[in-house]
């Protein structure tokens, strides 16, 4: 067993899956947590939002002066490494996103090219070496970006765990096979009906009620409960009037046609609108939110009698709500984990709630269902209230809509649909100065974003060919009224999110 120390990384879990992808069995604990050091074969500790020199810092695990095994330790884990034996860690200049370094000959690099591009996420930096130890990488800025004594310690300061990283995976599985020289034993299908068998113990003969998007998280939980429990179970579509054009309909459609489940449709529309109505702060609409659709399932659930609502949580949902750990970071509440109201009245079943985006779709394949659902691209569950930034109007969200579905439909048009992760537009809250037939317009601004990603976790902006952004650009400024110019997103994640909000 492989276990990882988490410091309140971002990329915690996703070390685990990386591992799991490896066939091999992995788990997460926090520092001060007890462990049993007998079924440890390697340690693996994270990175994490604070600085190693902090007096309050989070220390190396109690139970880490008796464990005599390999470790690789990860950006906070290395600057940890390097203070507790001795070297020196301080404020650096800092780097963030695609970095490029350079790789001496090490078995934990074997297979691997002498320059790769790497995935940063850092302010500080180690600028003295624990005495033992040697430099096996350096970023182009000349910072030490992966040491070693060449015995038990691997460290490295960029995250191999991201999928950005290039032969990252390569690096976690050299150190398993190569350093740790573990073996291949853990498949995705165990966990699958391990997870069918879980959900028939937790909810038995009773009823529960599903909160079904259309999106691929909650179909996927769909039919995972369905294969569980059967007839007792219903689905719940909420329309809170934040959905993209058309998509009301065509998830009423999809959904009859692929699945053979009860489906209630609620038209929450004037109540989610009355709510946000003068509601600026992008935490404070996720907030209501997430609390609104509740009180919707709330209602739902009396008249079904029910005591159960499964939703389709994942892992990169809970992460960056901060609901996974006393250090990490809030990034966003996502308004079904951060958002959820204190009280509630119903037990929450989230079957994926451990699980990454694209293991969610290995699971849905698993279960048979189609590609066309599998492969949309994400929806977040506040919808477009995150994507009007500032106060939501219906002004607003009709000018989001219409703007939305020209940019999706003309990547369809041109076959760029999937080649992206994940597209949509944003509108601003400024409006922009221009010239339309002669005329001075004053107007507002919608911004493109298009990501390529594997997990959500991490993203890079898609280089879409320019003639395609050319033309959606073109008929947004032509078709959509109100809006007066068309710019196109190109900041990673990190440091920017996926979404605006
Ligand atoms: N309009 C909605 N009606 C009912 N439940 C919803 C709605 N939007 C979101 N949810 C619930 O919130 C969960 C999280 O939303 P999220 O958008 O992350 O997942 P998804 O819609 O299932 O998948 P995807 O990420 O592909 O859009 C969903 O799985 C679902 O349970
Ligand atoms: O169901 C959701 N509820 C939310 O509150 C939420 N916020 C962001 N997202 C989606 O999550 C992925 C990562 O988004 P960010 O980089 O913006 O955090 C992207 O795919 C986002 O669309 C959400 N999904
Ligand atoms: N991603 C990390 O682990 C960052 C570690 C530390 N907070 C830094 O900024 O350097
Ligand atoms: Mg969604």
């Amino acid at each position: 067993m492989v276990l990882v120390v988490d410091y309140g990384s971002q990329y915690s879990r996703l070390i685990t899956r990386r591992i799991r992808e490896n066939e091999v069995y992995s788990e997460v604990v926090f520092p001060d947590d007890k462990v049993d050091l007998s079924k440890v074969d390697a340690v693996i500790l994270s990175g994490g939002p604070r600085s190693v020199y902090e007096e309050d810092a989070p220390k190396l695990p109690e139970w880490f002066q008796e464990y005599k095994g390999p470790v690789l330790a990860i950006c906070y884990g290395m600057q940890l490494i390097v203070k507790e034996l001795g070297g020196e860690v301080r404020r650096g200049r800092g780097e963030y996103g695609r970095t490029l370094v350079e790789l001496s000959r090490d078995p934990i690099f074997e297979g691997i090219p002498e320059k790769v591009h790497v995935w940063m996420s850092h302010g500080d930096e180690v600028v003295r070496l624990p005495e033992g130890f040697h430099p096996i990488a350096v970023s182009e800025t000349g910072v030490i970006a992966a040491a070693t004594d060449g015995k038990r310690f691997w460290l490295l300061q960029f995250h191999p765990e991201v999928h950005h990283t290039e032969y990252g995976d390569r690096m976690i599985s050299n150190f398993l096979f190569n350093v740790c020289k573990l073996e291949k034993n853990w498949k995705i299908g165990d966990l699958v009906e391990e997870k069918i068998r879980h959900i028939k113990e937790t909810i038995g003969n009773k009823k529960a009620i599903l909160a079904l998007s259309g999106g691929v998280d909650s179909s996927v939980a769909a039919v995972l409960v369905h294969r569980a429990i059967g007839k007792n179970l219903v689905c719940v579509f909420v329309d809170h009037g934040l959905l993209r054009k058309n998509e009301r309909e065509e998830v009423e459609r999809v959904f009859k046609e692929h699945f053979d489940m009860n489906l209630v449709v609620v038209d929450a529309r004037k109540r989610f609108l009355e709510k946000l109505r003068g509601v600026t702060d992008p935490e404070k609409k996720r907030k209501i939110i997430g609390e609104e659709f509740i009180r919707v399932f709330e209602e739902e659930a009396k008249k079904h009698d029910v005591e159960f609502l499964v939703q389709g949580t994942i892992y990169s949902d809970v992460i960056e709500s901060a609901a996974s750990g006393k250090t990490t970071a809030k990034i966003k509440s996502h308004h079904n984990v951060g958002g959820l109201p204190e009280k509630m009245n119903l037990k929450l079943v989230e079957p994926l709630r451990d699980l990454f985006k694209d293991e969610v779709r290995k699971v849905g394949k698993y279960l048979g269902i189609p590609d066309r659902i599998i492969n949309r691209h994400p929806f977040p569950g506040p919808g477009l209230a995150v994507r009007v930034l500032g106060e939501v109007t219906e002004e607003k969200l009709e000018i989001l809509r219409e703007a939305d579905y020209i940019f999706i439909e003309t990547l369809r048009k041109h076959d760029y649909y999937d080649k992206v992760w994940q597209a949509f537009a944003v509108l601003l809250p400024i409006k922009s100065v221009g010239v339309k037939g002669d005329a001075r317009a004053y107007e507002y601004v919608v911004a493109l974003r298009a990501v390529n990603s594997v997990e959500g976790m991490t993203a890079d902006w898609s280089r879409i060919p320019h003639d395609i952004l050319d033309e959606a650009a073109r008929r947004i400024t032509r078709e959509v009224k109100g809006v007066g110019r068309v710019v196109y997103d190109i900041t990673s994640k990190p440091p920017a999110t996926i979404e605006w909000e």
